[in-house]
């Protein structure tokens, strides 16, 4: 089966600054961990929450985690989405985002999505402190050093795809916005 992801692959291969570990991770075919975000967006606001614990504690972040076995990405979405912030949404693809870490020998496979209504009321959980942030407000300075990458895509309705190589977990050490595939 065709990976959804070669296109990563395809990206790291093609640009000569890439990392050499970004490109040995990409190609040595390990297993994709596969998780979800998932950023409401009202036209004005954004709709983000600050991690209490574990993974990116400390960051505001949209609401997500790890696709579960026997879960489709947009149920562990959905899910995600209803245990950290209390809401549903219908949901839309927004885009891709492949992060590389040096110090971690899987990549990760992200899964963006929106939505511009919810149901329900957000409120604050174990892992997640729900905030809205206008457009021209969002906290980069407290977030992951991709997401001033790919939001301007987000907020303006662009689906995206992006391969991003860490170092020591949290240092952007490289990135490549692709455009758009012709299906998607
Ligand atoms: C590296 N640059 C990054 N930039 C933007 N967002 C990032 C990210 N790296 C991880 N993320 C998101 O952070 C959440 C972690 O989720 P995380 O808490 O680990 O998952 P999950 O809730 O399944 O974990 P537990 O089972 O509770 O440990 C998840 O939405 C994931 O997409």
């Amino acid at each position: 089966m065709q990976s959804d992801t070669d296109w990563a692959v395809e990206a790291v291969q093609h640009a000569s600054s890439a990392p050499d570990f970004a490109i040995q991770k990409l190609l040595s075919g390990t297993h994709r961990k596969l998780l979800t975000l998932v950023v409401i967006n009202d036209g004005a606001r954004v709709l983000l929450g600050l991690k209490k614990r574990g993974f990116g504690a400390g960051f505001y972040n949209g609401f997500g985690g790890k696709v579960d076995p026997g879960e489709t990405i947009e149920e562990a979405a959905q899910r995600e989405l209803q245990e950290e912030a209390c809401i549903t949404a219908e949901l839309k693809d927004a885009g891709v985002l492949v992060f590389v870490f040096d110090d971690q020998p899987q990549p990760w496979e992200v899964h963006v999505f929106t939505a511009s209504s919810y149901v329900g009321e957000p409120a604050e959980t174990d892992e997640m402190r729900p905030q809205w942030f206008t457009h021209t407000d969002v906290p980069f300075d407290s977030m992951w050093a991709d997401d001033l990458i790919w939001y301007p895509y987000l907020l303006r309705h662009e689906y995206f795809r992006g391969v991003f190589a860490f170092r020591q977990t949290t240092k952007l050490a490289w990135h490549t916005m692709l455009p758009p595939s012709p299906d998607s």
